[in-house]
């Protein structure tokens, strides 16, 4: 699939200044976020209807959506749906627009939650709960890929503390990469197959943040399960083993979103891989399984993890769990776009800035899959622009930005 980088509204190669950066829209064809509804959520239509055995009345509902997708209207949740008042405010400017006309970060998600609509999941019936992408993330989970991740992990057992830390902080950035929405359009990306380049690394004020010993809570908004999920808790055994943090809250999605999401299901799913495999993996399996039975190891699942919102307008009991922590880790690509606005930035907008609102420390752990960057410095910007990679949305990019609490003068 050719996509090409969003342009201005007048056509221009670069983003719009800060002042008026314009919110990412999907009716350019050829951008990024058109080809996202164009050709990733056809395919994505009949990948799940493939998976499953449903029935009539599931078909119907996603050859519905398909045809809303492609040509058709925004149209309200029935008014049965425990949510439709909520989104009757949500969508209020929306519906009756072309789904290529409304913000794509709330198209894409609003098309999620039409998705599980469409396939009885908040219904009464017998498909109540049943998690449409739950077989492609099955599959990655055993796949064979993880069994080697898993192993190398015996390898990093004996070497010194802060270079396993490195080396772990580095798999959960990288591990974003795997994400399955992704390989619906993209083929198959490995973590750690393509230029492992990092266009801003702030890890060390992140190490700065957590001192080992100091008793600490640490926040961390997961992002993919599976092969993005397990080096994110082997992270977290981490900081909890040597006591970087005393005490992790690991937020996951209330329901199945953006395909690969994590929701509870998926932490325990991966909780067992781990404490079955051999080895290494095994003892961190069985390390993390205890935290959760003390609590040094908590999963929570708010409702606004898929909301289709910015994290500037999260609610108060959330933004209060926030600045409670000492951290706040963000993974992946949509945390990102939600954490700093989904909008064309001038890539050269301080991060500090962009996420002053934040309430407390705040990092983000993300491979680059969407227009949206900020936090750059030029020289970096100038040498990716000159290169002609499509760095922004192939995934071949990553980074590791942090706000502390005052915030950076980057
Ligand atoms: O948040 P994640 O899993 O890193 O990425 C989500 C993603 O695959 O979905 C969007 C397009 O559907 C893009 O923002 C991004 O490429």
């Amino acid at each position: 699939m050719a996509e090409k980088t969003a342009r201005n509204s007048d056509g221009g190669p670069h983003p719009t200044p800060e002042r008026d950066a314009r919110v990412i829209l999907s009716n350019e064809p050829g951008s990024f976020a058109w080809g996202v509804l164009a050709n990733r959520h056809p395919a994505l239509i009949e990948q799940v209807r493939d998976a499953f055995p449903y029935g009539p009345r599931q078909h119907e509902a996603l050859d519905a959506l398909l045809e809303q997708n492609n040509n058709g209207v925004i149209e309200p949740l029935a008014p049965s749906e425990s949510d439709h008042e909520q989104w009757s405010v949500w969508g209020r400017e929306f519906f009756g627009r072309s789904w290529f006309d409304a913000p794509f970060l709330w198209s894409e998600s609003y098309f999620y939650r039409r998705l599980l609509s469409a396939v009885g999941y908040f219904g009464t019936g017998p498909w109540q709960g049943v998690d449409p992408f739950a077989p492609f993330k099955r599959a990655e989970l055993r796949g064979t890929a993880v069994d080697e991740e898993l192993r190398a992990l015996d390898a990093l057992a004996d070497v010194p503390a802060d270079e396993r830390a490195t080396a772990l902080l580095h798999a959960s950035v990288w591990g974003n990469r795997a994400d399955l929405g992704f390989r619906v359009t993209e083929g198959d990306v490995t973590p750690g197959a393509a230029a492992d380049d990092l266009v801003a690394d702030d890890s060390a004020q992140l190490w700065q943040l957590l001192p080992a010993g100091t008793g600490v809570t640490v926040a961390v908004v997961a992002d993919n399960a599976g092969r993005e999920l397990i080096p994110d808790l082997i992270l977290i055994d981490h900081l909890l083993l040597h006591r970087h943090a005393e005490r992790i809250v690991l937020h996951v999605k209330p329901y199945p979103y953006y395909v690969s999401d994590a929701t509870t299901a998926d932490v325990v799913d991966c909780l067992r891989r781990l404490a079955e495999a051999p080895g290494e993996a095994g003892r961190i399996g069985s390390r993390l399984w205890d935290a959760m039975a003390t609590g040094r190891l908590e999963v929570r699942a708010h409702p606004f993890f898929c909301a289709p919102l910015p994290y500037e307008e999260m609610p108060e009991d959330l933004r209060a769990e926030f600045a409670a922590a000492t951290l706040t880790i963000l993974k992946g690509d949509l945390n990102y776009r939600r954490l700093v606005g989904d909008r064309m930035w001038a890539e050269t907008t301080p991060f500090a800035d962009r996420t002053a609102y934040f309430p407390g420390a705040v990092a983000a752990l993300r491979t680059l899959k969407s227009d949206v960057i900020v936090g750059l410095e030029q020289k970096t910007l100038e040498a990716l622009e000159r290169s002609g990679a499509t760095w922004r949305t192939s995934g071949t990019h990553a980074l590791i930005q942090v706000r502390g609490e005052t915030g950076r003068s980057r």
